[in-house]
């Protein structure tokens, strides 16, 4: 299935990103439409990371073009990229949150880096955002130490969303957490997918993460996307590295565990 040009949010044409003589990525391409839920697979250093902060300005790649809400982020001006990096958010692997702050003053951080407005009104966003990332209003006093780690990935995702982004990108969120912990944050980055339009792109190696919350899987291998599509499609596809990683024990538990597995999974074309 075709998405019409206006449909996609980021486009990623022909990129190459290197290191010295090694090569991560080689003419790879990558399509994400408004408002889905892309989830990014791939084996350890394929280059989800790289890819992940191509897209969003913060490595330059060494070839090709990537669009992203239609503009090519490889030929900003640095004030373009600026008003660019206000429209996206993003939730680092680590969280990255300043730990010399309180989860409200990361909050309004960017706020006060790209919004001229008063304190309070600051703060009003900074509460409402915390909410919405489903702490309670308590979290907003306290020092990221103070938090357990699931608490600390609701902070950082409290910060991306500090700017209204129309894109959220998330590294990896929900490593580290146990698996309850990982499910109530897949359900909360779903429901705000829906309740506010938002596009997600998705690093993950959490199979239960992306059969419940992706739309569309990409798959990172031989320095390119290898293919793109549904889930119950790509995890049919006859490659090594797909089979290993969907038909392994873990994979098989997540599958069995989803609505979909009623489903018969069909031999898909790529739609990449
Ligand atoms: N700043 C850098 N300097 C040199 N090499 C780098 C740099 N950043 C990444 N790489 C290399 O690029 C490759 C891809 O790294 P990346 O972190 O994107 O992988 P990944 O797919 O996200 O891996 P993982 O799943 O293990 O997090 C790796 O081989 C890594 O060593």
């Amino acid at each position: 299935m075709m998405a019409e040009q206006s449909d996609l949010v980021i486009s990623v044409r022909g990129l190459v990103n290197q290191f010295g003589p090694f090569r991560v990525h080689d003419q790879l391409d990558l399509d994400v439409r408004r408002g889905e839920i892309l989830g990014v697979v791939g084996g350890s250093g394929t280059g989800k990371s790289v890819l992940l902060r191509a897209i969003v300005g913060l490595r330059s790649p060494q070839g090709g073009t990537i669009q992203l809400l239609g503009k090519d982020v490889t030929r900003l001006t640095e004030e373009a990229q600026a008003l660019l990096t206000q429209r996206i958010g993003i939730l680092f692997q680590d969280g990255a949150l300043f730990s010399s702050m309180t989860v409200a003053q990361n909050v309004m951080a960017p706020l006060r880096e790209h919004l001229s407005i008063s304190d309070r009104l600051a703060q009003e966003i900074a509460a409402m955002k915390i909410s919405m990332a489903g702490l309670d209003m308590s979290a907003g006093g306290k020092y990221p130490s103070e938090l357990s780690g699931g608490m600390r990935k609701r902070a950082a995702l409290a910060r991306a969303l500090a700017l209204d982004p129309d894109i959220l990108f998330l590294d990896e969120p929900t490593a580290g957490l146990d698996p309850i912990g990982a499910a109530k944050f897949d359900e909360l980055i779903l429901g705000l997918r829906d309740s506010l339009g938002l596009t997600v792109f998705m690093v993950t190696h959490d199979l239960d993460s992306l059969y419940r919350d992706c739309d569309r899987i990409a798959v990172l291998a031989e320095k390119k996307v290898i293919a793109t599509g549904p889930i119950s499609e790509v995890s049919a596809l006859d490659h090594p590295w797909i089979k290993d990683y969907f038909s392994g024990p873990r994979g098989r538990a997540a599958f069995l565990s989803t609505p979909q597995s009623s489903a018969t999974p069909t031999r898909p074309g790529l739609d990449a």
